[in-house]
């Protein structure tokens, strides 16, 4: 459903540019949960971007669905990880999660329905008259969630959503990515650079070498499809899979000291 081909990005500089992605080639069917981690600096963000439209590539393929990505398609929502940015805070939750609906057009008492029933999804069904600043981190990043699930998009993408917030808030978070997930049958690209949860949340992990990015492997992730914070933690396949992207992590990052270009 989403392809990226041979996608290079080079960002203009004053010294003539600086390469972040050199050649990154994968597929992601429709209805995968795919993480993508990598070492700091990897491109990880400018990658995310690329896909959805909001920066230019310098050379390659981007499709969703066969066809170009030329600027951010209707289809996609983003969840960045500065959720303290991307909600206003003059608005309340409510009005937030509607904001992308009214301006594509959904007529008032939809946006009012679908808005309630994305915050019933991310139990925060109470919330919807109060201002972001009376949330907690936790809180406000389930509000960002809940305006992606209003929009009823066939891909998510997320970029280190829950970087910001406490490990207990985060373990929360992560269920709550794998039952939304599985509840709308949407396609998920996850960034973060925190090696458990790519493993713990995806049927995939893209690990990225460091810049100028390839991708240095892809694994599948064969764990039962019903995770569990404890039981799927402690699973002997976890800690094989957790040490796998772990040590290709390292091997990026000494690749890129040694200027090795990674094999893949
Ligand atoms: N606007 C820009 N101009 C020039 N270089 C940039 C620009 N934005 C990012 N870069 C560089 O491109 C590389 C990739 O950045 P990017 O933010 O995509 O990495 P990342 O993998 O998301 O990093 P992190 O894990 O630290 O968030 C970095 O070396 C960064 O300094």
């Amino acid at each position: 459903m989403l392809q990226v081909a041979g996608l290079r990005k080079i960002y203009p500089t004053a010294t003539g540019g600086f390469e972040a992605i050199r050649n990154l080639t994968f597929d992601v069917p429709a209805g995968q949960l795919a993480c993508i981690v990598g070492p700091s600096g990897a491109g990880k963000t400018t990658l995310l971007k690329c896909i959805a439209g909001l920066l230019p590539r310098t050379e390659g393929v981007l499709e969703l669905h066969g066809k170009d990505i030329t600027g951010p398609p209707k289809t996609m929502a983003v969840v960045f990880q500065e959720y303290g940015r991307s909600l206003f805070p003059w608005m309340t939750v409510e009005r937030n999660v509607e904001l992308p609906l009214k301006a594509a057009g959904v007529p008032k008492a939809e946006r009012r329905a679908r808005a309630a029933e994305a915050l019933e999804q991310v139990d925060l069904a109470d919330a919807g008259g109060k201002y972001p600043w009376q949330l907690s981190g936790g809180m406000q990043q389930r509000v960002a969630i809940a305006r992606a699930v209003a929009y009823r998009p066939e891909v998510l993408l997320m970029d280190e959503p829950f970087a910001a917030v406490d490990a207990q808030t985060r373990a929360d978070l992560e269920d709550l990515v794998r039952r939304i997930w599985k509840e709308l049958g949407i396609t998920i690209l996850f960034v973060t650079h925190d090696i458990d949860e790519s493993v713990y949340l995806g049927e995939r992990v893209i690990v990225l070498s460091a810049a100028p990015t390839v991708v240095q492997d892809d694994i599948l992730v064969d764990l039962p499809a019903d995770r569990d914070q404890l039981r799927t933690r402690s699973l002997p396949r976890f800690a094989e899979l957790r040490t796998h992207v772990f040590e290709e992590i390292q091997r990026a990052k000494a690749e890129a000291k040694t200027g090795a270009i990674p094999a893949r």
